[in-house]
């Protein structure tokens, strides 16, 4: 549709958004303290960015480690790209916070894939990680909920960096006895691609006010239009589909109203509102990355081989690509 209509078949970003803060080095050294006392990791992954939500920082840290990948916010992503989040890896599970079933299932998977063994008397230690905001806190308090029928014990929030430290043990099974630890977001203290890291931002992964939430915005346009998503020219009361940032904003403003005195339309809190809405799903469902095979294995290229992982190098390489 975008082609059609004449709108951009790309979009320029050159400069990866970065955030790693103090509590992060910590956390992430806290992590490596736990472990030995864990028999399983559970890495959340934001399924709206499976690639762009790998932290290969975590990889040092539990590379080797009994792990179960599981890709949570699977409700704001169609069918078809979850067939092909499976094929990204072995020991993979889908999660959706507000739905029980789905807890269940995931509940199941820990079972099954940590290390416990049935014959034994051996409580099953979990730890959930994951970049900041991809709901590793909400799986808790899900899987208590599902599993003892009890409330919150770790802190949600919409905001990225909610979980500061490492939690203590939260009970959320019985029979077997499955115990999880919460852990802060950690997010990449370098992402080498900058589109990854719009992506990992425009998912609620890094705070709003490191990142630009205009150009967010502009980003997040591009892809609905690519997408050939309606939705927003319906639900914004558009005549037709634009591929021009700042007359959405400008219409955005005033229709909800963000004017300052002289009618002057409030473009930031309009690129908010935007962004809100699409975090939210309410313009429709989508994978922002692409999840073919090649992407895959360039992207864990990237974040494994540390001799490329170099900063400059990355830098050279991501200006020199045009990026998706
Ligand atoms: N749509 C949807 N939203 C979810 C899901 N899981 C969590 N959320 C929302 O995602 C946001 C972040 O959830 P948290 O559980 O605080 O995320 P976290 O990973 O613990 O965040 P940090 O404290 O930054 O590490 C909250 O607004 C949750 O309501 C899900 O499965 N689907």
């Amino acid at each position: 549709m975008a082609a059609n209509l004449g709108f951009r078949n790309a979009f320029t970003f050159q400069q990866s958004i970065n955030w790693f803060p103090g509590h992060m080095t910590k956390g992430l050294r806290k992590i490596k303290e736990t472990l030995r006392n864990v028999d399983l990791i559970v890495e959340l992954r934001d399924s709206r960015v499976p690639i762009s939500s790998i932290n290969y920082e975590f990889e040092k840290v539990i590379g080797r480690m009994n792990r179960l990948v599981v890709y949570n916010k699977v409700d704001l992503i169609p069918i078809e790209s979850q067939k092909v989040c499976l094929k990204l890896g072995t020991n993979v599970a889908f999660s959706d916070c507000r739905d029980n079933r789905s807890i269940k299932t995931l509940l199941s998977s820990i079972k099954e894939f940590s290390t416990y063994k049935l014959s034994s008397n051996k409580k099953i230690v979990a730890m959930v990680v994951g970049m900041p905001n991809v709901g590793k806190s909400s799986i808790i308090n899900a899987a208590r909920q599902t599993g003892l029928n009890k409330g919150k014990a770790a802190k949600t929030g919409s905001l990225p960096g909610v979980t500061r430290n490492l939690s203590t043990l939260i009970k959320v099974f019985e029979d077997p006895d499955i115990y999880i630890y919460d852990t802060p977001g950690v997010m990449m203290p370098f992402i080498p691609n900058p589109i990854n890291s719009l992506k990992v931002a425009l998912t609620g992964g890094i705070k709003d006010d490191v990142a630009d939430v205009e150009i967010m915005a502009d980003y997040l346009l591009y892809r609905l239009n690519q997408f050939g998503s309606n939705i927003y020219v319906e639900k914004f009361g558009l005549e037709k589909p634009t591929d021009d940032i700042s007359f959405l904003l400008n219409h955005l403003a005033k229709r909800i109203g963000a004017l300052q005195s002289g009618g002057i339309p409030q473009l930031l809190t309009a690129a908010n509102f935007f962004l809100t809405q699409y975090r939210m799903g309410k313009l429709g469902k989508f994978c922002l990355d692409e999840i073919d095979y090649d992407n895959v294995l360039k992207e864990i290229e990237l974040g494994r081989n540390p001799e490329i992982q170099s900063k400059n190098k990355l830098r050279k390489e991501s200006l020199s690509k045009t990026p998706k």
